[in-house]
């Protein structure tokens, strides 16, 4: 039985995020709303989660000792990541001491490095995924390249949103694209993947909640990548009663491997009926941005509700969506995001501004919704109000 306490007293139930960026900030306000008492920390001073959590903290993530003492510090009844790069191992050790960590600690190491995801779904759990090879040198992923062939995609093996990876169509791309996952590791220099080209119809994200009654799945949420970051995403996405099925069946077995309670974000690509695993958040997705606008409950509530044991009998799919996302690019410590009356002109949009601290290089720093009468009227609506917004850095 789920009891919640007071904030700020003696019987607060305590939520501590690792990582405060716009996926965290949604989580917490969705734990607030339950009279959680909310902790964020992050690398770098205001994050979004930080701007609305009752305290924070600012140290490296991955600085097991730093991550020990803010935990240890703050005692917190439920350690929530929200990014890949932590010192899992740290959170493995706490959870050992008792510490509940979500979903599971195995769950955040595992899925930290893109190697142990992919050798638990694919060499464990037998699913289908791309052809893969790993490489700590120039000299072995140059071979891992030659051994999979163009087109291929390299990727740091830490890393998200797309950093370090590139795609690679020929010879003359196998030098920069080794420089640049080099460059593009959220954790620094080292090992990289390859993996075989998947020539997919559509790629989606399958929201997948494990919850005190079970596992339920959202609406198959679809979704345009450019540099291996998203761009746009809707639901529902339309698919074959056979990929669907095969989609649920991989997300229940990879969700099932990881354990634990709360929401996922199953990453998988589809051709026909045929389907391939490509990777997992064990937490809110980017791409879930959507069900701010398509669901009763967003993913955020639904990990919310999950990680306290809370029922959720039913998720209501309001209708056809979608997101677009704001991104900004140069460098600024003071944005300012104008023409928001046309950007909100029409009927059954919405906004989210992350309040991010500052831009260098590009950052994505808000996300336009919509919803409409058919999936396609409503990507239109949502890229209309994205790109209505002017940026002034
Ligand atoms: N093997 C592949 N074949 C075809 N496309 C791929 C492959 N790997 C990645 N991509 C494309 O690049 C996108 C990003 O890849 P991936 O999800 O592995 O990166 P990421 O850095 O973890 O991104 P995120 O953190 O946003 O999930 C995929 O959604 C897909 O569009
Ligand atoms: N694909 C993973 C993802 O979208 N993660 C989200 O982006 C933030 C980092 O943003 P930043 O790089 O702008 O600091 C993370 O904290 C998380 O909310
Ligand atoms: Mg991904």
């Amino acid at each position: 039985m789920t009891m919640i306490g007071t904030p700020l007293s003696p019987s607060a139930t305590r939520v501590l995020l690792c990582g405060s960026g716009e996926l965290g900030k949604e989580v917490a306000i969705e734990l607030q709303r339950l009279g959680c008492e909310v902790i964020a920390v992050d690398r770098y001073a205001n994050a979004p989660a930080m701007q609305v959590a009752h305290r924070s903290h600012v140290i490296s993530m991955l600085d097991g000792a730093a991550l020990r003492a803010v935990i240890e510090l703050e005692q917190p009844h439920y350690i929530v990541p929200e990014i890949e790069a932590i010192a899992t191992d740290t959170l493995v050790e706490l959870e050992a001491e008792g510490f509940t960590v979500v979903p599971t600690a195995r769950a955040a190491q595992l899925t930290m490095n893109r190697e142990g995801i992919r050798r638990l779904a694919a060499e464990e759990l037998g699913l289908p995924t791309s052809p893969y090879r790993f490489a700590d040198s120039f000299e072995d992923y140059a071979a891992a390249v030659a051994a999979l062939g163009f087109p291929c995609v390299v990727k740091p093996i830490m890393s998200s949103s797309g950093k370090g990876q590139s795609l690679l169509r020929g010879e003359a791309d196998v030098r920069k694209a080794w420089d640049y996952a080099q460059e593009g590791g959220r954790a620094g220099k080292g090992r990289v993947i390859v993996e075989g080209f998947v020539d997919f119809d559509y790629e989606i994200t399958l929201l997948t909640v494990r919850h005190t009654g079970g596992t339920t799945f959202c609406a198959p949420v679809g979704h345009r990548q450019e540099r291996g970051d998203y761009q746009e995403s809707w639901q529902p996405q339309a698919m074959s009663a056979l990929a669907l099925a095969e989609s649920e069946r991989i997300a229940r077995a990879v969700t099932e491997a990881l354990g634990g309670r709360g929401l996922f974000g199953v990453e998988l690509f589809i051709k026909g009926d045929q389907v391939w695993f490509s990777e997992v958040s064990p937490r809110p997705h980017d791409t879930g941005l959507v069900t701010l606008i398509s669901q009763d409950l967003s993913e955020f509530a639904l990990h919310a509700r999950a990680i306290l044991g809370l029922p959720i009998p039913a998720i209501r799919q309001v209708g056809p969506s979608a997101s677009a996302v704001i991104l900004v690019e140069g460098e600024s410590q003071s944005v300012r995001f104008g023409n928001l009356q046309a950007a909100l002109a029409e009927a059954d949009t919405a906004l989210r501004l992350f309040g991010k601290p500052e831009v260098s290089g590009q950052r994505r720093m808000g996300v336009a919704l919509a919803r409409d009468e058919s999936v396609e009227a409503a990507r239109a609506k949502a890229l209309r109000a994205a790109q209505a917004v002017r940026v002034e850095l």
